[in-house]
């Protein structure tokens, strides 16, 4: 017997969405993608037959000619219930970090639509929300999946999962988990060498590489990371309210903090940032002087609830000191692992590794809805 088709809508065609396209278009027997949107344009392939699909590898071109149906962006329900309709299970890709379009996941999950999605704003805003996420998943008998939500491709959530579903007691979660400011401080001030890179081109060099997310002030202010942690805090069982109720360190100078968080204002901050860099300078300088290096790393203290988010210094020699690139590092604590954690290291950040976590996850759920 022939498995019957499955339907895609990918919305986003950004670093992450271009690289999932591509790889996308590489995979045997991938599902028919017959819904792809940016901010401002929809291409779909035609009702009522759903065909022809929209050709991943080459969907610019398709676009331009006559086979498949353009329009503007559409509302968050008229993508559903275009999926919904489509004739066999449909699954929506989110590529974008969009908080309004995850706002709608329930929308989806009640038609029956199952998500994948690296977008972490859905999933570590309200806990309601979290929690009408996943009550709409089992409504429709949809399925969820969001591994590069934390960790880009690495297997973080999937490794914390399985902790926890196998009855392991969680008790320590701790690393760096933003590529981009450990590229950051990797690069600002090494643990061997020495680096005269100034603090703003390295950032701006973060960005360049698709490290950062969409407005980089996301990751400066800590929010990125915030908002990971409070992704594995309530996969390890934590009730966490929201990703600012607990302290969070910026590194935004306070002089910039109010520029808006539009294109202008990302290209304003962007532009006066130099003026800045001293503050970073004398963060370095003052580890230096205890021969250690700067890093920005957070953890999770289950039985005390405790989370943290913010700066710490490092002997030159420990792993976290020593990260490359835009590696992160997640420690996993447990009862079983006891004193020597479950450890999780790798490429943080960047379109292709997480890309890597998107598409690994649509296999997944490719596979469970078969
Ligand atoms: N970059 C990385 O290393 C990692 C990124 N992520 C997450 O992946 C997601 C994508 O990141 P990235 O590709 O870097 O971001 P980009 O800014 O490069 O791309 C975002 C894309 O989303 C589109 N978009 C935004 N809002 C909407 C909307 N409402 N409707 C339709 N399309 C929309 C944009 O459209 P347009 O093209 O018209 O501007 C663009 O194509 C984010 O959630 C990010 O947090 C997660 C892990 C790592
Ligand atoms: N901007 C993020 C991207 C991955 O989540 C990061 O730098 O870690
Ligand atoms: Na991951």
């Amino acid at each position: 017997m022939s498995a019957s088709p499955i339907y895609l809508g990918v919305i986003g065609v950004g670093g992450v969405g271009t690289a999932f396209l591509s790889q996308l278009a590489r995979l045997p027997n991938a599902p028919k993608l017959v819904l792809l949107a940016r901010s401002s344009q929809t291409l779909l392939a035609p009702t009522p037959a759903y065909s022809p699909a929209i050709p991943a590898a080459d969907w610019t071109t398709a676009s331009a000619g006559a086979s498949l149906t353009k329009t503007g962006a559409l509302p968050a329900d008229e993508i559903a219930a275009y999926l919904a309709s489509a004739p066999g299970r449909a699954i929506l890709v989110d590529n974008t970090s969009d908080i309004n379009l995850a706002r709608q996941y329930p929308t989806f999950l009640k038609k029956g639509i199952s998500i994948v999605t690296p977008n972490k704003k859905g999933f570590s805003d309200d806990l309601s929300l979290w929690k009408d996420i996943f009550a709409s998943a089992s409504e429709g008998k949809a399925l969820v999946y969001h591994e590069s939500t934390v960790g880009a491709g690495l297997p973080v959530l999937s490794t914390l999962k399985d902790l926890v579903a196998t009855g392991d007691e969680v008790t320590r979660i701790e690393g760096v988990f933003s590529g981009t400011l450990s590229f950051l401080f990797n690069t600002f001030a090494p643990a061997s060498g020495s680096s005269d890179a100034k603090w703003s081109d390295v950032v701006a060099q973060a960005k360049e590489l698709g490290y950062t997310e969409p407005d980089p002030r996301d990751d400066l202010n800590g929010m990125d990371v915030a908002r990971k942690l409070t992704i594995l805090a309530r996969l390890a069982g934590l009730e966490v309210s929201r990703p600012d109720s607990f302290p969070i360190e910026s590194l935004i100078p306070s002089e910039l903090t109010t520029l808006p968080s539009s294109a202008d204002g990302i290209a304003e901050f962007m532009k006066r940032l130099p003026e800045f860099d001293s503050q970073m300078t004398s963060i370095k300088e003052n580890a230096e002087k205890e021969g250690k290096v700067v890093r920005y790393v957070g953890s999770i203290d289950v039985a005390s609830k405790d989370v943290k988010v913010g700066l710490q210094s490092f002997s030159k020699d420990s792993a976290i000191a020593g990260l490359k690139g835009s590696d992160n590092i997640i420690s996993f604590y447990t009862k079983r692992y006891g004193s020597n954690p479950l450890i999780v290291q790798g490429a943080g950040a960047g379109g292709e590794v997480t890309a890597m976590g998107v598409l690994s996850d649509l296999i997944k759920v490719v596979q469970r809805l078969q």
